[in-house]
């Protein structure tokens, strides 16, 4: 397989000294023009948000709707602009490329995005081979003859025959094989990072494995790094490394992801770990445990931690927003009371 490349190992202590892809520091972005006197506009979709993800690892974002994970993709392939923050690809600043350099990093496919809905996502009128070959004409650095033979490469990456596929149109597929010619149209450029959308959320449960271990063996046979958009913890919990968890705007948690599923720092995600009946988690916890109580007090309309309003166990201190803090086993929770809850759940459980 011409394609393969050698998978660093990303796990374990050895885990940080491996060279990021993708580096992000304190991004800002908001679509909304800024404020007067301010770089960040009135409705942030992204704020302050830090993420680094290396070769070979496959890192999941979570996170209610509208918090901002599409927006952390769409900033790095630029096609939003940050208001504030870093984005860096394999050390290059991407803040510095304008103008004809951002338009031939975007043409060169080294950053990928795969979408939830291959069926909105792929010209119904074009063949698969024209699909999977359309990055590679628009990259333009391949002769036709290497561009078929890429084409054919990358369907068989992902397990579909180029012989029985190449003159099918998308309606003449199922939507499995759907998801699998939009990831065989992303990694045909060879890309560092494969950023996908909710890949599997619009497929059935026997397509939604399908994929999602074919994502990991394309981790391990590419080398690539892959982010993972999700909504539901379950689908990432049996593939990705890492995960970081966002909620209005900013990323509230991450790390190792079975460490997190398993004894989450932040009450948010505490949260979203109660209301997965198939994550394990080492307290058990349930849903009610971390719902606000009724007497929830009011809080300033600015500056407060973005989930105070609705976290149970948020005091003085949370009526501002706490930076990320780095906690034991290299994971990050930006909270006051991160730790200190269990505490006040222990209490709650015996009463
Ligand atoms: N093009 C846009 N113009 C204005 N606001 C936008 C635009 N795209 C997104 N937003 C807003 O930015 C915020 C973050 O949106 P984003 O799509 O990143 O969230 P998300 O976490 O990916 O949500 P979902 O899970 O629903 O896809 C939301 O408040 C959204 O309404």
């Amino acid at each position: 397989m011409t394609a393969t490349r050698e998978r660093p190992e990303v796990s374990g202590p050895e885990h940080t000294q491996v060279a990021p892809v993708l580096r992000v520091s304190d991004l800002s972005v908001s679509y909304a023009p800024p404020r007067k006197g301010t770089h960040l506009g009135t409705g942030a979709a992204l704020t302050a948000a830090s993420l680094e993800v290396r070769p070979g690892e496959i890192v999941g974002i979570v996170g209610e709707t509208g918090s901002g994970k599409t927006t952390l993709a769409r900033a790095t392939v630029g096609l939003v602009r940050p208001a504030a923050g870093r984005i860096e690809l394999d050390g290059q600043d991407m803040g510095s490329l304008k103008g004809r350099a951002l338009r031939e990093f975007r043409r060169s496919g080294q950053v990928q995005l795969v979408f939830q809905d291959p069926l909105r996502s792929l010209d119904p009128d074009l063949t698969v081979a024209e699909l999977v070959r359309e990055p590679l004409d628009i990259a333009g650095t391949l002769s036709r003859a290497e561009r078929d033979v890429r084409v054919a490469e990358s369907l068989r990456l992902v397990g579909l025959e180029p012989e029985s596929m190449l003159g099918r149109r998308p309606r003449q597929l199922s939507g499995g094989q759907r998801q699998r010619v939009s990831l065989a149209r992303a990694i045909s450029t060879h890309p560092k990072l494969l950023f996908c959308d909710e890949p599997v959320s619009a497929l059935d449960v026997s397509n939604r494995n399908l994929v999602l271990s074919l994502l990991d063996r394309l981790r391990s046979e590419l080398g690539l790094a892959v982010v993972i958009i999700a909504h539901d913890l379950s689908s990432l919990a049996g593939i990705a490394d890492r995960v970081a968890v966002f909620y209005r705007s900013r990323v509230v948690e991450q790390g190792p992801i079975q460490d997190v599923l398993q004894r989450p720092a932040h009450p948010y995600t505490g949260l979203l770990t109660a209301s997965a009946p198939s994550v394990a988690h080492v307290d058990r916890l349930r849903p009610e445990q971390l719902r606000p109580q009724p007497d929830a007090r009011a809080w300033p309309s600015h500056g407060v931690c973005v989930f105070a309003p609705r976290c149970r166990f948020a005091h003085d201190a949370c009526a501002d927003q706490p930076a990320p803090v780095t906690l034991p086993g290299d994971r990050e929770a930006a909270c006051h009371v991160a730790g200190e809850w269990r505490t006040h759940l222990t209490t709650t459980k015996e009463s």
